[in-house]
Formats: C-alpha cells, structure tokens, sequence
C-alpha cells in the first residue's frame, strides 16, 4: 500500500516522495557476516521534521542512521535526498562523493560532541564552513553568531576540555548547523547527559534544526527525547516496528541567526 506519512498515518509501507519529502530510504538492507542488522527498512523523513529512531540495543538504529548519512553503504536498497537541486542517490555515491555529501549537506551530533580538543569553540563551529570554501573572517563571524544564540556568549575562545558537557554538546548543534545543511543526524546525542541537560541540548538542536525549517534525525534510547520529536520510528531486529506521531506541541520557531538560511 502506498502511504505518504502525516500526524495522522500510521506507516504501513513503502515510502513515497512528496513535495515534503527531504530523504527517503527504500529497502535498507545491511548485513555484518551473519548478522542481518537491516532486513529492508523503508523511511521517509519530511522536510522541517525530527524524527527519533528507537529500539532495544542492537536493532539496527545506529546502521539505519549511517545508510541514511552515506557514512555506510547498504547491501541493498536505495537512500535518496531530495534537497535544493537534484536528487541525490547516496547509496551509489563514490566514498569521495559521501564525503562530500556529509560535509556539504549533513550536519551531525555525536554522543560524545567529537569537538576537535585543540581548537576552540569559535574554531570548532567555524570548521564546516572553511572546508566548504567560506573565508575565515565570514566563518568565524557566523560561528560565533551561533554560539550566541545557543547561550555560549564570550565562550568561544574556549577548548572543548574547559566546558561542560552540555555546553559542549551546544557547541556541536552549532557546529551540525553552521553551514545550514538541509538534514541533521544526531545518534544519542543526550546519551552522556544527565536529564536537566539533555532537556537543554534537545531545545538547542530543536531549534537549531527544525525551528528553522530544517530536519532532525536521530537515535535514542530515551523516551524522554523521542517525546520531544515529531515521528517515532520503532526497529526491532532490523525491521520497522512502529512509525507514527508522538503528541506533542511544536515549540515556537526561534529567530536563527542572520545569514544562515536553510538550504532546500
Ligand atoms: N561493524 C560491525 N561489525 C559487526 N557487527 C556489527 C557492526 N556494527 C553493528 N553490528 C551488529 O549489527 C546489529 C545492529 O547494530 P546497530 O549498532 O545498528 O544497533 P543499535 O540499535 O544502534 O544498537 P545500540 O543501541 O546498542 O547502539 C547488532 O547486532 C550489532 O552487533
């Protein structure tokens, strides 16, 4: 049956691009020697929503988040984003053209923050965006704009090792954000945190992300997070157990800062 997902739908089958549709993963499949850690998942993320991928450990959430975000290549099944120009296939992508892809248009937050130890923060954040090409000046100018915004005011010349771990993990949304990628993939980015913490990184990469017109993907195993998303998908063994709605109220979108539009 073909199904568009909405607030209302459950899934029930294969994915189908709308004008909505920013990635669509269509019959994932990813084994690791003899175990199958994707058995065909189909997902269709919609442009501005987050979407939380739960499940026990070792259902497969990690794998489905890398096929997405050409960090890993399915065994079968395709991966296609459907940004600003044309579409691009991921899955056939060569490894040169993944990385491209991730560095140009995905942003990610890992559990650790994975900040580089020796830069600062200015630095950290600014990162994405001279690798893309932007002089340092203008970089650092819209790096130190986001860590602003995100409640880091006069903290950018510190080293990751001289902030707290949520502070930290605020200077990784900005860093996933900097350069306006279309789609964000955090995979437990709250795993480290204690839940007064975890409550605030999330309202950063909420409104860093969707709270300004982009997409949130990301793997929990926190109920607590998954609430605060708009769409649970549910793996269980490889498999799409649940896809549908969580009840929640959007927050209201927050001004981001200037010059940083998300790229469609
Ligand atoms: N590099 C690898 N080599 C071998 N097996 C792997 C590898 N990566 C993952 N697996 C296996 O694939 C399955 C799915 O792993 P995955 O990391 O995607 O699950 P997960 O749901 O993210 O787990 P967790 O919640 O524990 O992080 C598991 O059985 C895991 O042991």
């Amino acid at each position: 049956m073909l199904v568009v997902m909405d607030q209302t739908t459950q899934y029930t089958g294969f994915p189908v691009r709308t004008a909505d549709t920013v990635l669509i993963g269509h019959g994932l499949t990813k084994t690791y020697g003899p175990t199958l850690a994707l058995g065909g998942v189909d997902i269709a993320v919609l442009r501005g929503e987050s979407v939380a991928v739960m499940g026990t450990s070792g259902s497969g959430k990690t794998t489905l988040l890398h096929c997405l975000a050409g960090i890993l290549v399915p065994d079968a099944g395709t991966v296609t984003l459907h940004a600003d120009g044309a579409p691009v296939a991921v899955h056939s992508l060569s490894p040169g053209g993944r990385a491209a892809l991730r560095r140009e248009r995905y942003g990610f937050v890992f559990q650790q923050g994975l900040l580089l130890p020796e830069l600062t923060a200015l630095e950290n954040v600014a990162l994405p965006l001279l690798l893309n090409g932007t002089a340092r000046r203008e970089a650092e100018t819209q790096a130190g704009r986001w860590l602003d915004w995100l409640g880091l005011e006069g903290m950018g010349q510190r080293r990751p090792g001289q902030l707290s771990g949520g502070q930290q993990q605020r200077v990784a949304v900005a860093r996933a954000q900097v350069a306006a990628p279309p789609v964000v993939f955090a995979d437990e980015p709250t795993g480290a945190l204690d839940s007064a913490t975890s409550e605030e990184t999330m309202t950063a990469l909420l409104a860093a992300t969707t709270g300004r017109g982009g997409t949130l993907v990301l793997v929990t195993h926190d109920e607590s997070v998954a609430r605060r998303c708009d769409r649970v998908v549910r793996l269980h063994d490889g498999q799409v157990a649940h896809d549908g709605p969580t009840a929640h109220e959007r927050p209201v979108p927050g001004a981001a800062p200037t010059g940083t539009q998300v790229s469609r």
